[in-house]
């Protein structure tokens, strides 16, 4: 694979962005995808390489598919951004490395540092010209920084994808209170967020979602997976609900639903809940969709 650019942005080994920009392009030329892993916000086994890695070999190094991004004369550059963790009681912190301790909202002050690099290093942003990927907790992190950039009066990406996310995170964990895995659940929540129930709440994009005041469109493309074993698929109801401000059974009748400056779509992939970022081209196949529901010149998708 293409080695990535390493920006670091702080002591901790974990706070960098790897960035993969294809030689002699000019910053207004390129079409930015931004990843966000998951790994419930402590995984050490799931880093932003080896996230990345899968879909960056395909999208970079595969002539052969038209992962072309929208507008005249784009360039796909990718990034990965890298967050402080939290502790993980099964993979013991090692004291020569770069401690894992991290608290909310450690991990999307991270998030945010890594795209301000980006838009300082690279001019994202600015243009309009960037999209945000997150998987797992890597889609609430992605909600909670386009929460963030706009109370703060930037623009919001051009789309945010979310693959297999986590939107609520009390539901998440009622969900989940009886089984063997109850005990993980509440585990790396409270690890990342503690016992604070208000704290959850907040922090969750179900909740925020609809109250966040989008200067512009924001398309939203909402990933299932549909064999998920981890994360159900009422999370994505839930947050489908909130975006567009609808109960929860409601059909969407087209493909793309607009409300307010939000634009709605969705889809299922095959396989579980990691076989979405580890299968490199299942997302193709996402990011090849949201080329065709992104508003092209005239406005309209292309579905
Ligand atoms: N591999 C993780 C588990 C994990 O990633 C996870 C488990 C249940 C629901 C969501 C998960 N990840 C979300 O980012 C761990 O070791 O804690």
């Amino acid at each position: 694979m293409m080695e990535p650019t390493i920006h670091k942005f702080g002591d901790n080994d974990l706070q960098k962005v790897l960035v993969w920009v294809p030689p002699e392009r000019s910053p207004e030329s390129l079409f930015w995808i931004v990843f966000i892993h998951g790994g419930a916000w402590r995984d050490p086994m799931i880093t932003a390489c080896n996230f990345a890695d899968p879909v960056v070999s395909k999208l970079l190094s595969n002539p052969t598919r038209d992962v072309t991004p929208p507008g005249k004369n784009k360039t796909l550059a990718i990034a990965s951004l890298s967050y402080r963790l939290s502790p993980h009681p099964s993979c013991p912190q090692d004291p020569d490395a770069s401690p894992r301790d991290a608290k909310h909202p450690d991990h999307l002050d991270d998030v945010c540092a890594g795209i301000d690099v980006l838009r300082r290093v690279y001019g994202l942003s600015n243009s309009d010209n960037y999209v945000l990927m997150g998987h797992s907790c890597g889609a609430t992190l992605a909600f909670q920084a386009v929460k963030r950039h706009v109370d703060a009066g930037l623009p919001a990406p051009r789309a945010l994808i979310g693959l297999a996310g986590i939107y609520d995170i009390k539901a998440l964990v009622r969900n989940h209170s009886t089984g063997p895995y109850a005990d993980v659940y509440e585990s790396f929540i409270r690890g990342a967020f503690g016992d604070d129930e208000k704290v959850r709440i907040e922090a969750s994009p179900s909740h925020f979602g609809s109250h966040i005041s989008l200067r512009s469109p924001c398309t939203v493309l909402l990933v299932v997976a549909d064999g998920d074993e981890l994360v159900e698929p009422e999370q994505r109801m839930t947050m489908r609900a909130t975006l567009l401000g609808i109960g929860e059974g409601l059909e969407l009748r087209s493909p793309v639903t607009s409300h307010g400056n939000w634009r709605y779509s969705e889809i299922s992939v095959p396989g579980g809940h990691d076989e979405m970022w580890e299968k490199g081209e299942i997302m193709v196949s996402v990011v090849e969709r949201l080329w065709k529901i992104l508003p092209g010149e005239d406005g309209e998708a292309r579905v």
